[in-house]
């Protein structure tokens, strides 16, 4: 159920599957910059197409790098040995960190003019810290906008002889990763010192792995100090591979751990080089069951049934941290992650924006400057989820769908920044509550036969078409004409609409058999011909859909309420059959019948719903067609039975 805007997610029973993940966001950028400034060709393999690489690779071409695609994850890169071919250049790079910071170093010392800008927010991101550490060792940088941040012009540098420089690391560990990666260009021996208690250490480890894959080692004291030799030069390795990201792998161990499992992960693994990884022991703590090889990791969900709530430092997971807050919602008790004061300076203020959406769900949330505090709602409610152009926000609340309402979660294409097929692959891996969709014509005997799978299955039932007679009727009794499109799209978001058993409620009373007069019925007929009314019983419809499934009968429940139902029937009987029928029924409770007016009634019924514009009543694509003119109900039932277990 997409649109460009939102995309609505089902609720979701389960999760369980094998995925093959993107490659490593983090490891992709740095491979491709590295490649760039070694001397020698690397082909680099398995690179994460997605946004933030596509600004680093277009970013390399600017400036002269020989950059081929091979295959689709595979480029050529044909390094410059330090010095860019382009001395003159304009980067536009997104919001992409890992490639802003370490394109700033790398530019600020290699002698040439450029300005390097980005997308609003990216101009909001700190990046003074790196910039200062530059200008110690002779870069020439001037700050374009606002003091402290992007958009940068850099001018050559007139390198000064400082063998020390010190850069504060509790802002971002990307501004020592840019300067370490950076620093080869230099032809002496260089000190950097961290100012500050380092934050996301572990992405260090990636940016000092990678150094040594191009023939760089560097010496560190603990986390304190590092060093740079004389002589460094990046040499291509030949060949890379980047491994699976890791962070994109959170999405589905918590997917696992809260639906059930067993879901894998392929591509990242307990022999990974990515801190990220570490978000399967905090999933662990929450009970979760985790088992992981070199390159795989697998979550089920807990032996106890429920996770329960942690308090965690999450420091060394800064970005699969946000994952842990929308797990919370499944977890018994309060969950607190702690230090993680970055989040505010990401693609949005991530810890503010958790909050604010996670309470539209109803949880109680509760933030300080470094920290956010998550107790689940008893009903996790659905919401419409705003996600910032971030792509995380996006990703970590396709998860909140495992509520029992499902989720919206507007503007989905954000996911681009770091995994643009992420919401197929999400489908691909989990199962949502069934829906048997059973459209047909008036008098066709679906109400009927759709009760009675509904029992049969243990399953919900809605009859959709008495939510419209439920409107007709709402309508005449309140005075609303039966054309007037607006009013009655706002008395449909108004009424109250209860189903129990057989009995039907409207506004806090019982309905009885003048729900199924023929009166009832062509009010129906008309309000449903509304476009603005269909819109309004869309998710009025749609909130019927609960564990364990729901079987629905209507019109368009197939094509437009429920387009990813499990089974779809077109249930259909000649007009003759369905006004004998109809007769039988009418009969039975004693109201009085003519066979002759209800054939050329359903006749007329027939055209009315067929030709109307809105949601017309036609058999839908991948809907099976059960005619049961020569079929009773029983036979009827047993018929969309066996076609369910046939699908199962
Ligand atoms: O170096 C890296 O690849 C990254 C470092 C982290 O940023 P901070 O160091 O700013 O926390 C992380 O959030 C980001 O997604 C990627
Ligand atoms: C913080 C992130 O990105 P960036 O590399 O732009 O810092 C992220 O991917 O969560």
């Amino acid at each position: 159920m997409t649109s460009d805007n939102f995309l609505d997610l089902p609720p979701l029973l389960s999760a369980r599957g094998t995925v093959t993940l993107p490659g490593s966001k983090s490891i992709s950028n740095r491979v491709l910059l590295l490649a760039a400034l070694s001397a020698g060709t690397t082909e680099v393999r398995d690179v994460l197409l997605s946004d933030d690489t596509e600004r680093m690779l277009d970013g390399l071409r600017k400036l002269g790098v020989g950059v081929e695609q091979v295959e689709s994850h595979v480029f050529r890169v044909t390094g410059c040995g330090g010095n860019f071919p382009n001395k003159e250049a304009e980067l536009f790079l997104g919001n992409a960190g890992t490639a802003f910071r370490p394109l700033t170093a790398a530019l600020a010392l290699s002698g040439g003019h450029y300005t390097l800008s980005g997308v609003a927010r990216m101009h909001e991101r700190p990046i003074g810290d790196l910039v200062d550490a530059l200008r110690a060792l002779g870069a020439n940088i001037d700050y374009l906008d606002n003091e402290g941040f992007p958009p940068l012009e850099i001018f050559p540098a007139t390198l000064s002889d400082a063998a020390r420089v010190s850069v504060r690391g509790d802002v971002s560990s990307q501004f020592l990763t840019a300067l370490l990666m950076a620093l080869p260009l230099l032809d002496r021996e260089v000190t950097v010192e961290v100012a500050g208690e380092l934050i996301s250490k572990p992405y260090i480890e990636i940016t000092l792995a990678m150094m040594k894959r191009f023939g760089v080692e560097v010496a560190r004291d603990g986390w304190r100090s590092f060093t740079v030799a004389a002589g460094s030069r990046y040499v291509s390795p030949g060949t890379v591979y980047v491994e699976g990201d890791a962070s994109s792998a959170s999405y589905f161990l918590a997917a696992g751990a809260i639906g059930g499992g067993p879901l894998r992960i392929e591509g990242v693994g307990s022999e990974s080089i990515q801190g990220d990884v570490r978000f399967a022991d905090a999933l662990a703590l929450m009970g979760a069951q985790i088992t992981m090889g070199p390159n795989w990791m697998e979550a089920r969900g807990p032996e106890s049934g429920k996770l329960k709530a942690i308090d965690l430092d999450c420091n060394h997971i800064p970005d699969a941290a946000m994952t842990l807050a929308v797990a919370a919602l499944f977890a018994e008790g309060t969950t607190t992650l702690r230090n993680i004061a970055s989040w505010r300076v990401k693609e949005t203020d991530r810890i503010a924006a958790m909050a604010t959406e996670l309470r539209k769900v109803g949880a109680t949330m509760e933030e300080g400057a470094d920290y956010i505090r998550v107790t689940p709602p008893a009903h996790i409610r659905h919401a419409a989820i705003d996600t910032y152009d971030d792509h995380r926000m996006a990703m970590c609340f396709s998860l909140a769908a495992f509520g029992t309402e499902g989720m919206c979660i507007n503007d989905p294409g954000c996911v681009a920044k770091t995994f643009p097929e992420y919401f197929s692959a999400f489908a691909g891996m989990t199962q949502a509550v069934p829906v048997i969709a059973i459209d047909g014509p008036s008098a066709s005997g679906k109400g009927t036969v759709a009760q009675r799978v509904a029992t049969a299955l243990g399953m919900h039932y809605l009859d959709s078409g008495a939510l419209y007679r439920l409107l007709g009727l709402a309508a005449q009794r309140r005075g609303v004409a039966l054309d007037a499109e607006a009013q009655l799209a706002k008395l449909a978001g108004q009424i109250d609409i209860r189903f129990e058993g057989e009995d039907i409620w409207l506004d806090g009373v019982k309905v009885g058999d003048e729900l199924r007069t023929e009166e009832a019925g062509s009010a129906a007929s008309k309000v449903a011909a509304l476009h603005q009314v269909r819109a309004a019983l869309l998710a009025k419809q749609r909130a019927f859909r609960r564990a364990p499934g729901l079987v629905a009968d209507g019109r368009d429940m197939a094509s437009v309420v429920f387009p990813d139902s499990v089974l779809k029937i077109f249930l259909t009987a000649s007009a003759e059959a369905r006004a004998e029928r109809r007769y039988k029924q009418l009969k039975e409770k004693g109201m009085s019948a003519n066979i002759a007016a209800l054939l050329q009634d359903i006749r007329a019924r027939d055209e009315r719903d067929t030709q109307r514009s809105a949601a017309p009543l036609q058999q839908a694509p991948g809907a099976s067609l059960l005619d049961t003119t020569a079929l009773n109900i029983e036979q009827a039932v047993a018929e969309v039975l066996a076609r369910y277990r046939a699908k199962k």
